[in-house]
């Protein structure tokens, strides 16, 4: 592993990313030939759009050189223009491509690039290749060792970029070796090694599209994939019947407004590890917990639970099932919750585990469904809900708690205050983490604020009934007065 990060961060420190803040006259000129390459292959390019550099961080992109209307055809780009692979493939580059796992669909799409790439002048799309960046640096396949262990945090991204570092290395020193030394070589002689499937890989999750669905093959969209991302875009792409491509304003657009594109609704990880960029408090963040009882009820005692603790030891029959009806035990189970920027998605799951192993007995549950238990507005009672939230800030408190580096470490190794300026990767990576933590304390926030809601509300008829039934069905807890309001949360909370 270290050889490949490595070799990949060598190769990204001796090459240029082609995207400068000022346009050099070349890369003018190459920008000019794509458009030119368009229009004459069936194609059109509206007049009302031009290539800019809106700045270093997000490189060059689209903006209308003129005022557009909502509707207006920007680009239109037929079938033969956009660079894919599937029936006019060769054999032996096809038998390459379905060796790839599904998963890795960039890294199909990246053996045609390549091939593509390896012909030089001869290729079709040769405007397309030569402006393309000659170096993706913000991916994390090309990170420094020390970038790597600080994204280490968060082992849910880190793996996942090992795991792409692997599989490049193997496929390049296994598949693609062999490939190279059988007849019909699909790259006209040249070694593909493992850089260089890296860099194919990277140009293909961080500009590929796949707008006729994700059983088809992804398609490179030449110009098109020049738009860079907001979650507030302007422009849309729209599939035709023929297999071409449009590029369309989804509104009124401001001459010199850059044209934007929605990459989709994902978390910053998809951010990272596919386009090398983050979005500062993205709303589509995640943080990935594994579903664990006895995790959640160690975080139940680290909430210093103080009611009924002792229902909290040992999950019952009744919390087995439904915890099984929400795939979080039992052979099926899939034990990954994500919580989410927004609160109202805080895994309904987890809203589901928290409420079901803090019930006290079945007939607390009695009529509900699994489903309905993740619902935030459709709480058990208000001392079980009390319980939940309790559960759930442990379990934030937990997970924010793991992170080697506190959320403030975090803050002063991007204000240079510990080490200095932090070179580009490692800033990134810090702010990967960052961003996380900041999420896991918006939770524990949000849940505190919730908690002192309810201790506010006194308990009123509803839950009077599950407080009957704990009072004589009960005899050794805790009992409740049934008289209305007798009780409130406050209580709970003490
Ligand atoms: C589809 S390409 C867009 C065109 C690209 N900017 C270029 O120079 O050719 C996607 C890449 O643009 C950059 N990018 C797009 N949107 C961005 C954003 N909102 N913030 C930062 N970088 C962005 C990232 O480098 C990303 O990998």
């Amino acid at each position: 592993m270290a050889t490949l990060f490595g070799i990949l961060r060598r190769a990204a420190a001796t090459r240029q990313y082609w995207v400068q803040a000022r346009l050099s006259s070349t890369a003018a000129s190459r920008q000019g030939e794509l458009i030119d390459w368009v229009k004459v292959n069936g194609g059109s390019v509206s007049h009302a759009i031009s290539i800019s550099y809106p700045n270093a961080a997000t490189g060059a992109g689209l903006q209308a050189a003129q005022a557009c209307k909502a509707g207006d055809r920007l680009v239109h780009l037929p079938a033969h223009c956009q660079l894919t692979y599937g029936d006019n493939t060769s054999p032996k580059l096809m038998s390459l491509i379905e060796k790839v796992p599904q998963e890795l669909w960039g890294a199909k799409l990246a053996l045609q690039v390549l091939q593509e790439r390896c012909l030089g002048t001869k290729s079709f799309f040769r405007h397309y290749i030569s402006n393309l960046p000659v170096g993706v640096p913000g991916i994390p396949l090309f990170f420094s060792q020390d970038a790597i262990k600080a994204l280490e945090e968060y082992p849910p991204l880190s793996q996942q970029v090992k795991r792409r570092c692997r599989w490049l290395v193997s496929f390049a020193d296994g598949e693609l070796a062999d490939a190279a030394s059988s007849s019909g070589d699909p790259f006209e002689g040249q070694r593909i090694d493992a850089n260089m499937l890296g860099w194919a890989m990277a140009v293909t999750t961080s500009r590929a599209f796949r707008v006729r669905g994700p059983d088809k093959p992804a398609a490179q969209l030449p110009l098109i994939d020049m738009c860079n991302h907001s979650f507030a875009p302007n422009c849309q792409v729209f599939p035709g019947q023929d297999g071409s491509v449009d590029l369309v304003a989804s509104r009124d657009i401001q001459a010199s407004e850059p044209l934007l594109l929605s990459y989709g609704n994902l978390s910053n990880d998809f951010f990272l590890l596919d386009y090398g960029f983050l979005v500062p408090l993205n709303p589509f963040d995640a943080v990935a917990v594994r579903f664990d009882v006895a995790f959640f009820q160690a975080a139940n005692a680290l909430s210093k639970q103080k009611v009924d603790d002792e229902a909290l030891d040992t999950v019952e029959d009744f919390q087995e099932a439904l915890l099984a009806e929400l795939k979080l035990a039992g052979p099926e189970a899939d034990r990954e919750l994500m919580v989410r920027r927004s609160l109202p998605s805080c895994s309904p799951r987890a809203v589901a585990a928290a409420r079901i192993l803090s019930a006290q007995d079945a007939a607390e549950l009695a009529g509900r469904s699994a489903e309905s238990l993740g619902q935030w507005k459709q709480a058990v009672s208000p001392i079980n809900e009390v319980k939940a939230l309790r559960m759930l800030a442990g379990v934030a408190f937990f997970v924010l708690s793991r992170f080697p580096a506190t959320l403030e470490q975090d803050k002063q190794l991007l204000a240079g205050q510990s080490a200095g300026p932090l070179p580009d990767d490692m800033a990134l990576a810090v702010q990967f983490r960052l961003g996380k933590k900041q999420l896991m304390a918006e939770l524990l926030h949000d849940l505190a604020n919730r908690i002192k809601a309810l201790a506010m509300q006194p308990i009123g008829r509803q839950d009077s009934t599950a407080a009957a039934h704990h009072s004589t069905g009960n005899p050794g807890k805790r009992s409740y007065s049934t008289s209305t309001a007798a009780w409130t949360v406050k209580d709970v909370l003490r």
